[in-house]
């Protein structure tokens, strides 16, 4: 990351242009949610400057006026070199100008850093650092720095490290902040290169390095991937915050709460529900999602959803309590379609309805009728979501009677492990056993004593 953000409790101002195509629920909402992930980051949220425009300014996002506003905060000159002898200035908008600003505000001029709800240009951050003084960061920026704190397995490690370099390498040289960021001279100038360009293409070298430490993790992963194949597994999918990790430790009786952060879990990890179920049946928990997911950030955790492809069960999780959460449910269902996962069975579960009111519990049944309403906080609702998950596989399964030769005594310990025993009788061949199984395992069954 080119930004310093280890500073204590940075003071930063969010700014964000509202774009037509926007309702002002919506951009009201991102805006919000901007402010959620700056603070999950430890940042002091001070105000926000927006503006409504046709279209981002290409020098600088805002037009002239809006940026000079903005710089009041940050004791920046508010002025681009350059800036008003493109053609780009000329679709400045003043009359649609809209700002959040409070004049009387004590805290203007304090700014440290500012933070743009868009995905900037390296020519735009580069222009606005020159304006405002202060660093300036974007979503992708705020997004990939969280990732890069919660990222804790090596897989984790490495999927950010590649996306935070693939986000570096254009903006390198283009800096007007601080002498040292970009990478802490590491561009000795070789002959008819600029440092620049020797800079980038050991970023390319190092990426491809990492790719290739990532693609050996991922084999090993895929390995034993395999070997879990016919145990049936349920995947929590959702957007960040929604309350997976919350419902996975309560299924799997590891009784820690989520952590009310963005992004708390980046790494998937694989439990068994408890009570054991014969067979037991197996609960993934998953990165969250969010709007504006950055692209590169989106093909590095590709592989941690594909995961999810496994499953015999996606249990998208939605906070019924955020006013945003059918959008955040659209987004969540789009990335997973992406994925080639719009067919796999799956279950909608309203989230956190302890926080609802009961007009709007009924509203959410109403709406949402095949959803099924529950708390993470609630003993009987996580009883009920284990009936359903129970349902949905016992569904799948077949009653079926093998006879197990005593000769063959030593399959039937490797058949409980996989199937449920209905009910078993001895005579003088062998033990007959009636079971209760998914098809493949039925039939892996039937080739054993084949
Ligand atoms: N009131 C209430 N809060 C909940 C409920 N479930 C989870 N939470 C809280 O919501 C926050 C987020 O929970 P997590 O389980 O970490 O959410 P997540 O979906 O795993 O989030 P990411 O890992 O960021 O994708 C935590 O503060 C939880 O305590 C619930 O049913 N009711
Ligand atoms: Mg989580």
């Amino acid at each position: 990351m080119p930004v310093d953000l280890n500073k204590k409790k940075a003071k930063a101002v969010l700014a964000g242009l509202h774009l037509p195509h926007e309702s002002e629920f919506e951009h009201r909402s991102s805006m919000d949610e901007l402010e959620r992930l700056v603070t999950t980051l430890g940042f002091e949220t001070l105000g926000r400057v927006t503006q409504k425009r046709q279209r981002p300014s290409v020098a600088g996002v805002f037009g002239k006026g809006k940026l000079a506003e903005l710089a009041s905060w940050t004791g920046g000159t508010g002025v681009i070199h350059g800036f008003g002898k493109g053609s780009d200035d000329e679709d400045y908008e003043d009359d649609f100008i809209e700002s959040d600003v409070d004049d009387d505000d004590l805290e203007r001029d304090q700014a440290t850093i500012v933070i743009f709800d868009s995905e900037l240009s390296p020519t735009q951050l580069s222009n606005l650092e020159e304006a405002l003084g202060v660093e300036v960061l974007d979503r992708t920026g705020v997004i990939l720095e969280i990732f890069s704190r919660h990222a804790q397995s090596r897989e984790a490690r490495l999927q950010v490290e590649i996306a935070k370099l693939a986000y570096m390498a254009p903006r390198l040289r283009l800096s007007h902040v601080g002498g040292d960021r970009q990478g802490g001279g590491i561009g000795a100038k070789g002959a008819g290169e600029s440092a620049h360009e020797l800079d980038r293409r050991r970023i390319r070298d190092r990426i491809a390095e990492l790719k290739n430490q990532l693609k050996a993790i991922q084999v090993e992963q895929d390995n034993r991937r395999s070997h879990r194949k016919d145990v049936p597994l349920v995947a929590l999918i959702g957007y960040t915050n929604a309350g997976k990790s919350s419902l996975m430790r309560k299924l799997t009786k590891t009784e820690v709460e989520g952590e009310n952060k963005l992004f708390a879990t980046l790494d998937t990890t694989i439990r068994t529900m408890q009570p054991e179920t014969t067979p037991r049946i197996l609960i993934s928990d998953t990165v969250g999602f969010i709007k504006k997911l950055p692209h590169d950030l989106v093909a590095s955790f590709r592989s941690t959803l594909d995961e999810a492809l496994n499953a015999s069960l996606l249990l998208y999780v939605v906070d019924g309590s955020d006013p945003n959460f059918k959008s955040q449910y659209e987004v969540t269902r789009k990335v997973m379609a992406e994925i080639g996962a719009e067919d796999h069975p799956s279950r909608l579960i309203v989230n956190k309805s302890d926080l609802l009111s009961e007009i709007d519990r009924a509203r959410i049944q109403r709406d949402l009728p095949d959803s099924h309403l529950v708390s993470s906080r609630s003993k009987d609702d996580l009883n009920r979501l284990r009936d359903i998950i129970l349902q949905v596989f016992e569904d799948e399964m077949n009653d079926f009677e093998v006879l197990v030769p005593y000769e063959k005594g030593g399959v039937i310990g490797k058949i409980r492990a996989r199937a449920r025993v209905l009910q078993e009788s001895y005579d003088e061949v062998g033990t007959t056993l009636m079971l209760r199984a998914k098809p493949e395992t039925q039939a892996w069954i039937e080739k054993q004593l084949s």
